[in-house]
């Protein structure tokens, strides 16, 4: 039996996740669920599951829920209660689907607790994957990756070598603005931006998919969990996203991983690894699907994937960066206060404005984070 806590359980991956976790009653329990401040779908989880204890990051939903539930399980709150379940013994593997840079600071305390990381949270390698890779390596723990392109490539690689591999595919959908021109897309709709073709995902996540952004991080998430270098990570777009990304080899031959665009998959694979278990989330039909298309990324339209690799050659504190200009900017356009066109904007003058420090160490990365949202939140479109 193995204990797991969900950080994010009310949010698209937690959900998929307690679905998974369901099937399997006598391998799976969950003892820990953490939320930011959803405390109405959270009591219907923990009637369901019945973990042990609950961290809520909001204080004042705490006290709320703290109240209700009167003592029949603990709750904890606020950053610390994050910190605190993840290293507790009665937790053998910690799923990060925290969203942004919230992530971080319980990845690195759940590396440290020596627990296995099942990681969708991209933000944390985005951020400080050098620290992360790390901390792995000190700690001899596992981290495996959630997100479907990296989990993808984690399984094409079983019995392979890392050094005969020769570059990465990573696909993309397109987003729901693949085929829109570029003038075009100054005056998209949050509501046309959020309609994702092929996957149901977290309001931010979706967002990212759409500006391309979300392949901009998930190129340095795969720098860092793979050891390449950024020019060996090739993205492709694939509309129809059934191939969740491939491994070409030394040798010209590729391994891809396919299947339904559903997170179930990859998310039962990264808790259930190394075996792989029966699974009843669907089956593609080729017949059915007819045609796999692919298309070159275009880097004009979509500047932010773009710059994402150009930040991610470069390094240093610029992928941090990148990541909180992003996120403010994201969230700004969610709440209609600019444009979509306007996120690029932001992100490079955040970016020429910053002065890097390169093998930044976690501090580093928490002021940088800090300053940069400050900047962002400062310029005038935006305030
Ligand atoms: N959705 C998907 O299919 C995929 C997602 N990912 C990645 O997985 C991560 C999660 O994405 P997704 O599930 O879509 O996001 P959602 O926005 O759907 O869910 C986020 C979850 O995190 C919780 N949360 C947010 N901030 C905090 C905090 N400070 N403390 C505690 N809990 C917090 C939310 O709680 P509350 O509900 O209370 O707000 C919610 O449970 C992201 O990094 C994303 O990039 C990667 C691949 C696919
Ligand atoms: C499901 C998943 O892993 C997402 O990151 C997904 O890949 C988003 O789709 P895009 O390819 O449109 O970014
Ligand atoms: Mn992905």
């Amino acid at each position: 039996m193995k204990n797991i806590a969900i950080l994010g359980s009310t949010g698209s991956i937690g959900r998929n996740a307690i679905e998974v976790i369901r099937n399997f009653p006598d391998r799976f329990k969950v003892t820990y669920l953490a939320v930011n401040k959803n405390i109405e779908l959270l009591f219907e989880q923990v009637k369901l599951l019945r973990p042990r204890g609950v961290v809520i990051f909001d204080k004042e939903k705490a006290r709320e829920f703290s109240n209700f539930v009167n003592g029949e399980i603990e709750v904890l709150s606020g950053e610390e209660g994050l910190l605190e379940v993840v290293s507790r013994d009665d937790v053998d593997v910690v799923l990060n689907s925290l969203v942004g840079f919230s992530g971080l600071k319980p990845t690195i305390k759940a590396i440290e607790s020596g627990k296995r990381i099942a990681l969708a949270n991209k933000e944390t390698l985005v951020v400080a994957g050098e620290i992360i890779t790390k901390l792995i390596k000190e700690n001899n723990v596992e981290l495996i990756p959630v997100d479907s392109e990296h989990n993808a490539i984690f399984q094409c690689l079983v019995g392979e070598n890392v050094s005969d591999i020769n570059r990465i595919i990573l696909t993309a959908s397109g987003g729901p603005f693949l085929y829109r021109d570029k003038v075009d897309l100054e005056n998209v709709t949050v509501e046309e931006a959020l309609k994702h073709p092929n996957w149901k995902m977290g309001n931010k996540i979706t967002i990212d998919s759409a500006t391309l952004m979300n392949k901009g991080l998930e190129v340095i998430e795969a720098h860092w969990l793979f050891g390449l270098s950024v020019d060996k990570i090739k993205v492709v777009i694939h509309p129809q996203s059934v191939i969740h990304s491939m491994v070409e080899f030394v040798d010209g031959s590729i391994k891809a991983q396919l299947g339904v665009p559903d997170m179930k998959i990859p998310i039962q694979y990264a808790l259930t690894y190394p075996e792989r278990t029966y699974a009843d989330y669907g089956r593609v039909d080729f017949v059915k699907l007819g045609q796999m298309t692919f298309l070159e990324p275009d880097l004009d339209k979509f500047e932010c994937l773009r710059i994402a690799y150009e930040v991610a050659s470069i390094g240093g504190t610029y992928p941090t960066v990148l990541n909180a200009a992003n996120e403010v900017a994201v969230e700004a356009f969610l709440n209609k206060k600019i444009k979509f066109t306007k996120i690029p904007d932001i992100i490079k003058r955040a970016i020429d404005a910053h002065k890097p420090k390169f093998n930044p160490e976690l501090e580093d990365i928490l002021r940088v984070d800090s300053e940069t949202r400050k900047f962002v939140k400062n310029l005038e479109e935006i305030s």
